[in-house]
């Protein structure tokens, strides 16, 4: 009789990459400083960098602070992307290869460093860095990919990584949102005079338009993703805006911004169904600037009716497109989005089959210390 063991299966170590939110009061400040002293945020010169980032962070502590107030002190950002893992790492049970997920966020923790020595630990084959962000930006995959690559450095982490680097219109992804839409569309039209007229927003996170212009494909992916889940919805006339929210810098950002799109909505007395189309998880900009801030404003314009769809989360749907996006890397014996070394920048972050458009990327080199 044979009594080999089977073969152990290929391990794969599935990172996904969040901005990651604090955890208590006390955490905003940190948290802030992390992020406005990033270099593919805070795009100034590195001498001033850490200057300027702290002193942004501090003035928007408080009003950050308040904004998490009202969702119990904390981003809930975390709890729901340990859910996420566990629904994908379930999805992908029965597969070839073992998959586990691990969290790195960028600005608090799981961060990094600690997750690198954690996927280390576990000896994986591979690695797949897979953002929660549909859409890729050097200011949030690109941002993740780099301090990943440096966490992995200092652990000593080289087995062979893939990057997902996005996948805005894939017709999977793009098929969950559709669906959560269509839901909310026919709860909205219901409980609407029929006379009245309804707006879909698709409101995503806004960007500098210095950012976009640079080469970033953010805007073009969000464009793409709008375009991916219209062609799925089976709406007659329907009506609908791409518009950019939650502006924090002076600068000019890309438009229209969402809040432009209230008080037009309010002129012409059209109501509004507002779907987050760059956030696959619940936080602090859907909770508080959407459910509150938004809707408040809305009424102040006199917008006749405001509804919202909510983000994926732990859908079936949205992890079901997720565990196929996984088996499809898997099977590719390239790296989706290929770079060479721990601290090289890729040339062409945005040039890989999902994104189906060549940009050449400007991502900064380096991390502060
Ligand atoms: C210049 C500043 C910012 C840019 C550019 C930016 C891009 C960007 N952010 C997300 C997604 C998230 N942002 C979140 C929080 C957050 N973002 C900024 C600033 C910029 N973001 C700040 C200051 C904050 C903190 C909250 C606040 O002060 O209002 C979060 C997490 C929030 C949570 O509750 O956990 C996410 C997620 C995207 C997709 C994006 C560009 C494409
Ligand atoms: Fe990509
Ligand atoms: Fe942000």
């Amino acid at each position: 009789m044979d009594h080999a063991l089977p073969a152990p299966r290929p391990r794969l170590a599935i990172v996904l990459l969040n901005l990651g939110g604090p955890d208590a009061p006390e955490s905003v400040r940190p948290f802030l400083v992390n992020l406005f002293t990033d270099p593919a945020i805070l795009r100034v010169p590195g001498f001033i960098r850490p200057w300027l980032g702290r002193l942004i962070a501090w003035r928007r502590t408080k009003p950050a602070q308040e904004n998490y107030a009202i969702i119990g002190g904390r981003s809930p950002l975390r709890e729901l992307t340990e859910a996420q893992g566990q629904a994908l790492e379930l999805a992908l049970a029965g597969d070839a290869m073992e998959a586990r997920c691990f969290i790195a966020m960028r600005y608090w923790h799981p961060m990094s460093d600690e997750t690198a020595r954690a996927v280390q630990a576990w000896s994986p084959d591979r690695v797949l860095l897979l953002p929660l962000y549909p859409q890729f930006s050097t200011t949030t995959t690109g941002s993740s990919v780099i301090a990943w690559r440096e966490a992995a450095a200092k652990v000593g982490l080289s087995v062979p990584t893939q990057v997902l680097c996005c996948y805005h219109s894939d017709p999977r992804f793009a098929g969950g949102v559709a669906a959560a839409v269509t839901k909310s569309y026919a709860e909205a039209r219901a409980s609407l005079p029929p006379e009245v007229k309804l707006r879909v927003l698709f409101s995503a996170h806004g960007l500098p338009e210095s950012i976009v212009k640079s080469g970033d494909p953010y805007q073009w992916q969000v464009e793409q993703t709008v375009a991916a889940v219209v062609a799925q919805l089976e709406i007659e006339g329907l009506d609908h805006v791409v518009c950019y929210q939650s502006r924090v810098t002076p600068q000019k950002w890309i438009g229209p911004s969402t809040e432009d799109e209230l008080e037009r909505a309010g002129a012409e007395k059209v109501a509004l169904l507002v779907c987050p189309i760059a956030f696959v998880s619940e936080h602090s900009e859907t909770l508080v600037e959407l459910d509150v801030e938004y809707r408040e404003e809305a009424e102040h314009f006199g917008v006749p009716g405001y509804f919202r769809v909510p983000a994926q989360n732990s859908d079936p749907a949205f992890i079901g497109a997720l565990a196929q996006l996984v088996r499809e890397a898997e099977a590719s014996d390239r790296a989706l989005c290929s770079f060479a070394g721990p601290r090289q920048c890729p040339k062409k972050f945005g040039d890989c089959p999902h994104a189906k458009a060549k940009v050449e990327m400007r991502v900064p080199a380096t991390q502060p210390a």
